[in-house]
């Protein structure tokens, strides 16, 4: 199949003028008058080349300065504003050429031919993990039948009740325990049963359990320590971790120990600890239990972009009871009823499992006289649960129509939400 081109950039002239206001903008911050220079301007400087710089040097060049600006106080700082500025004059530089626009397309087509490549052309290439006829008997309790494949690039969301089998499946997933029935392997690296080398397999998967294990000593070092023993070492290893620490905004933190962090902090860390030897499977039970509603779309977020890398795409499998944000991410959905795989497969195909449309409102009127308003040739059922209403309508009926009608029986609504094709029917 053919890659897909980028979309084309604006005109020469735009892009060159475009540039410039930016770099221009920056040229200001990295002033030695500005408070917070250089660490601040060396921050700015990192994103500007990320997005403009076409030489890998000038990037390296970057993230070099950026490390210096926050590991390097002192005498030697007074050397980074020149540098910076030297810098940005290359990356105009690149630019003014006319060689720049050019490489920076040449370099989005080299990415979407990675991604196609990852994607689409190799298949078994992009599956990491598969399994079929999965099940796993403990004493009274038993999981499954589970088919399942999870792939690069792709976030995996199970769902389920306390006690209906969600650890025990990441468990499986992750070769921390062995299945009773079926067979699994990770095609990507051509990893199959019977002979599956685990420890070949578990030097790629990174889990982040619902207990997270406290550290000892500065979480930097602890980051560096992390990705040595993986075999990340020198250059490399300084990269990686300089990388993960401005990716997931630890920056402030990195001198601190275990205890002086917040929850949504250490959750921030542990995930940098995970991902800093570059996993291809990350797998998480329950990371959005101690996070505040701003953590929680912070961190999926982060999770999703460092899952569709370009450049090292990962599978990544969670648990959470946060229904709505999980299915913001997920394109996969699993739902676990009492150990049984009650749901497998896309998101959006779950509408397709139902007849009718469902809708959740929050209103101060009852249940039974917005059911004596609205029944009829649209709505066919309205229930209380919980602090909402859940309405059934016919499969034709759209948000807009229940809205109008609403309104025009006078049911004053605070909340309203289509769940139609949300994994919070499957609770039902
Ligand atoms: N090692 C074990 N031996 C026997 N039974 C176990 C073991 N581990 C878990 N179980 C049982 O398996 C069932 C599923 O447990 P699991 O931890 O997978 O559920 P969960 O969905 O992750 O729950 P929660 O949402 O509370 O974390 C429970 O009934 C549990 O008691």
């Amino acid at each position: 199949m053919q890659a897909q081109e980028p979309t084309p950039p604006a005109s020469n002239e735009d892009f060159l003028s475009g540039l410039r206001t930016e770099a221009g903008a920056l040229r200001e911050r990295l002033s030695p008058d500005v408070p917070g220079a250089p660490a601040d301007g060396a921050r700015r400087l990192l994103s500007f080349a990320e997005k403009y710089a076409v030489a890998p040097a000038l990037r390296d060049e970057a993230l070099k300065l950026r490390l210096m600006s926050r590991f390097e106080a002192g005498a030697q700082s007074d050397d980074l504003v020149p540098r910076m500025i030297a810098l940005l004059d290359a990356i105009l530089a690149e630019h003014a050429s006319g060689q720049g626009q050019a490489g920076l397309a040449e370099r989005a087509r080299a990415k979407a031919r990675l991604r196609e490549h990852y994607m689409r052309s190799a298949p078994e290439q992009a599956t990491f993990f598969r399994c079929a006829g999965v099940v796993k008997r403990y004493g009274g309790f038993s999981l499954g039948t589970l088919d399942l494949d999870l792939r690069l690039g792709e976030i995996t969301g199970v769902v389920g009740q306390n006690g209906h089998g969600k650890t025990t499946l990441l468990k499986i997933v992750s070769g921390q325990l062995s299945a009773s029935e079926g067979t699994l392997g990770y095609p990507m690296l051509h990893q199959r049963e019977p002979d599956i080398d685990w420890p070949v397999v578990k030097d790629h998967i990174a889990f982040v359990p619902q207990e997270l294990p406290a550290w000892r000593g500065r979480l930097v070092d602890t980051l560096h320590f992390e990705a040595a023993i993986h075999g990340v070492k020198g250059e490399d290893n300084e990269r990686e971790v300089g990388f993960m620490i401005e990716r997931l905004d630890l920056g402030g933190h990195v001198d601190k120990h275990w205890d002086e962090l917040s929850g949504g902090t250490k959750l921030r860390f542990a995930l940098a600890r995970a991902l800093v030897w570059k996993p291809r499977l990350l797998v998480m039970d329950e990371p959005l239990a101690n996070l505040d509603v701003l953590a929680k779309g912070r961190l999926l977020q982060d999770v999703r972009d460092l899952a569709q890398s370009y450049i090292h795409p990962m599978a990544v499998i969670m648990s959470s009871h946060d229904l709505y944000n999980l299915e913001a991410v997920c394109g996969q959905m699993v739902f676990l009823k009492n150990g049984q795989v009650d749901y497998v497969g896309d998101v959006r195909a779950i509408q397709r499992r139902y007849g009718d449309n469902e809708f959740e409102i929050g209103t101060a009127t009852r249940a039974n006289q917005v059911r004596d308003l609205l029944l009829g040739d649209l709505v066919t059922s309205v229930q209380q649960d919980g602090v909402h209403l859940r309405i059934r309508t016919v499969p034709t009926c759209q948000p807009m129509d229940l809205l109008r009608l609403l309104v025009e029986q006078g049911i004053a609504v605070s909340y309203f939400r289509d769940n139609s094709a949300s994994i919070r029917r499957l609770f039902s």
